[in-house]
């Protein structure tokens, strides 16, 4: 097949893309870049193959900022890279697939329609990569679109770790725990397996911290269990989502507050976390620079529930050979690493502090019981590699 392929990853804070040759695979991206700081203050940058910056945009306060104004612009400076006849497919990521999409699909009508009702348990994300592909559609009505989805890699999860304690007639119609960040863990599992195939062999944790984070138990490669479960919102302390909470406090708001779903909704995917936390922001860069005393009590209580879910992971996975660090914190933010890695020295990590301040593949002290590495994200990898195939289908 020949033409271009465009990944796109639209996150909860940020739009990430890829341009790839569909003759030469998914390995080598042409252009890459993102939109960051969604929310807050956009920054677009785009870079070729060679790393040589190809466009570079700040958007100030008064400007259209939205997810869908922002969306505009990108498609906009794709077109003028890719020239009519050259784009031959659109992969999306897709955050929600539900019980009935475990695997890569090429998007029509009735799946749009199926991962339409899957919003409401992914508002922060399941909309935006819905308009996208719209967005698509109408400017570009002739390129076949793909959805790709975070779910998909957690069908594999053990039993007990896909359920509620609730009634079965729940779990029946849908309530059951999916995980998220699966096209971020089947790229790990890939990249493990190629560069360290012992350890990816072995018992690894991920941790895929950005704005939203999660964890995922991982044995040979397949994922066991994951902190976030049926919606985005369980498991870790995130930019803007308070991660695990106790149910008892929406019914407290609810009953008590008689605050209304929409505004409970606001709460827990947009004024929560660590942002809820500060008052402030939700980015972490600026809470590591920050003098605040909220501040550094809201990395206190990412890291608690960071180092306790590594540790409620390793008890699934019933030891633990690896820990890999990845998103934009996990890559990035060497302090958030060495301190999480020292609050679980017990389970046999320690780091080589100069490993990681330089941020190496391999951060963990020579000898150390458990490896850890840095491996960083690469969505937009894994859609177009899941895409390629379903594209050329429909090409022959
Ligand atoms: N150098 C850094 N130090 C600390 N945090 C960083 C750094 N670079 C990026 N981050 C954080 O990474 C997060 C965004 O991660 P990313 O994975 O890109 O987001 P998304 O979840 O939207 O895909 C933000 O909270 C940002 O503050
Ligand atoms: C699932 C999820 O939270 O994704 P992101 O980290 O991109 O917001
Ligand atoms: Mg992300």
């Amino acid at each position: 097949m020949r033409g271009t392929i465009l990944a796109l990853n639209s996150g909860s804070s940020s739009l990430k893309f890829a341009l790839f040759e569909a003759d030469r695979g998914a390995r080598a991206a042409r252009v890459r870049g993102q939109i960051e700081g969604i929310g807050a203050t956009p920054h677009l940058i785009a870079k070729d193959a060679a790393g040589a910056c190809l466009i570079e945009r700040r958007w100030s306060a008064g400007e259209d900022g939205t997810h869908e104004a922002l969306l505009g612009t990108l498609l906009d400076w794709i077109d003028s890279q890719t020239g009519a006849a050259e784009l031959v497919g659109v992969g999306h990521r897709v955050v929600h697939g539900g019980r009935d999409f475990t695997a890569p699909v090429r998007v029509d009508a009735a799946v749009l329609a199926a991962l339409e009702a899957l919003c409401p348990l992914a508002p922060l994300h399941q909309p935006h990569a819905l308009n996208a592909m719209r967005a698509v559609a109408a400017h570009r009505p002739q390129v076949a679109q793909t959805a790709c989805f975070d779910t998909a890699f957690h069908a594999t999860m053990a039993e007990p770790a896909r359920h509620f304690a609730l009634p079965p007639d729940l779990a029946r119609e849908g309530v059951l725990r999916y995980g998220f960040h699966g096209l971020s863990y089947t790229h790990v599992a890939h990249t493990l397996a190629d560069i360290d195939p012992a350890l990816a062999a072995g018992r690894v944790v991920v941790a895929h911290l950005g704005a939203g984070a999660s964890l995922c138990a991982m044995a040979g490669g397949r994922s066991v269990d994951t902190s976030m479960g049926f919606s985005a919102l369980d498991g870790l302390v995130m930019a803007t989502r308070p991660g695990a909470l106790d149910p008892g406090v929406i019914l407290y708001l609810l009953q008590h507050k008689h605050w209304s779903p929409e505004r409970i909704e606001t709460l827990l995917y947009k004024e929560s976390g660590l942002k809820g936390l500060t008052g402030g922001t939700g980015d972490m860069r600026a809470l590591l620079e920050s003098t605040e005393p909220a501040a550094e009590a809201a990395i206190a209580l990412f890291l608690w529930r960071l180092a306790q879910g590594v540790g409620a992971m390793a008890a699934a996975l019933g030891g633990l050979d690896g820990l890999v660090f990845t998103g934009g914190i996990g890559e990035h933010a060497a302090p958030i690493r060495a301190r999480a890695c020292a609050r679980l020295a017990w389970l046999g990590l320690a780091l080589d502090q100069a490993a990681n301040e330089a941020a190496r593949p391999v951060i963990s002290a020579p000898g150390a019981p458990v490896t850890v590495r840095i491996v960083p994200a690469d969505e937009e990898r894994v859609i177009a590699d899941q895409s390629l195939p379903l594209l050329a289908e429909t090409d022959r």
